[in-house]
């Protein structure tokens, strides 16, 4: 990752998800080595932001910009900045623990080798259960598959997690508080949610209440 700094821009966000209105006028800006952290109830929105910053959903109103410029405009440009890893982990249960590491990573445009996928899964604990069929995997196993894309080589500037914690156990919570870390070190930038704090370090560190919609 280079060291040129980046952003990632909430402008005027409102976003709609079926008949109800969740926000609106929402503004933020995250710069490199920066995390954000969505915090609010059940059901305020926490998600439904993340699919807004990944491109999955459309806002009612605002527009999402990387380096200034709309994520619309940037397709998978933009696609390749980021990893995105949603509450419900997308991971096939047809396919082995490996191959899902393969599948995600490549989908997201980040070549994956077998054995680079067998060097993550190491790394989150499940060296043991690579070849098992993600259907076998416990929740926490699962979550762990889906996280193991982060413990790849290369990680881009961008990281969307929605709940990445749900599901793992301390050993696996203080795996993944170091490898965020190292990212935002390494002036990754980084927005998540979760309802337990963590003890994650950046160069700022910002909290953003959906309750609240204070402005960070
Ligand atoms: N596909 C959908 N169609 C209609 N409404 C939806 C859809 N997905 C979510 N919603 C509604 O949007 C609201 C916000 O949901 P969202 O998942 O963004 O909340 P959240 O803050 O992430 O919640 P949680 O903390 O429980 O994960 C909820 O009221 C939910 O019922």
């Amino acid at each position: 990752m280079g060291v040129q700094t980046m952003s990632l821009q909430a402008h005027q966000l409102a976003c709609a998800r079926g008949e109800r209105q969740l926000f609106s006028d929402l503004n933020f800006e995250l710069q490199s080595g920066e995390a954000l952290w969505l915090k609010g109830r059940n059901g305020s929105g926490k998600s439904s932001l993340l699919r807004l910053l990944c491109g999955l959903g459309r806002p009612l109103l605002g527009e999402v910009r990387w380096n200034g410029t709309p994520i619309q405009r940037l397709r998978e440009d933009y696609h390749r900045q980021l990893i995105y890893c949603g509450h419900a982990s997308a991971i096939k249960d047809d396919l082995s623990a490996w191959e899902n590491v393969v599948v995600s990573s490549t989908l997201s445009g980040v070549a994956c080798s077998r054995d680079q996928a067998l060097v993550a899964l190491v790394s989150v604990g499940l060296g043991g259960s690579a070849e098992l069929p993600a259907r076998a995997l416990s929740q926490g196993q699962r979550r762990r598959v889906a996280l193991a894309r982060l413990a790849l080589d290369r990680l881009p500037p961008l990281l969307l997690l929605d709940e990445p914690f749900v599901a793992l156990d301390q050993p696996a919570v203080q795996t993944l508080c170091r490898t965020l870390n190292w990212h935002l070190a390494g002036g990754g930038m980084l927005v998540y949610t979760t309802h337990q704090a963590q003890a994650l370090e950046a160069r700022r560190l910002g909290q953003f209440d959906l309750d609240q919609l204070a402005p960070w």
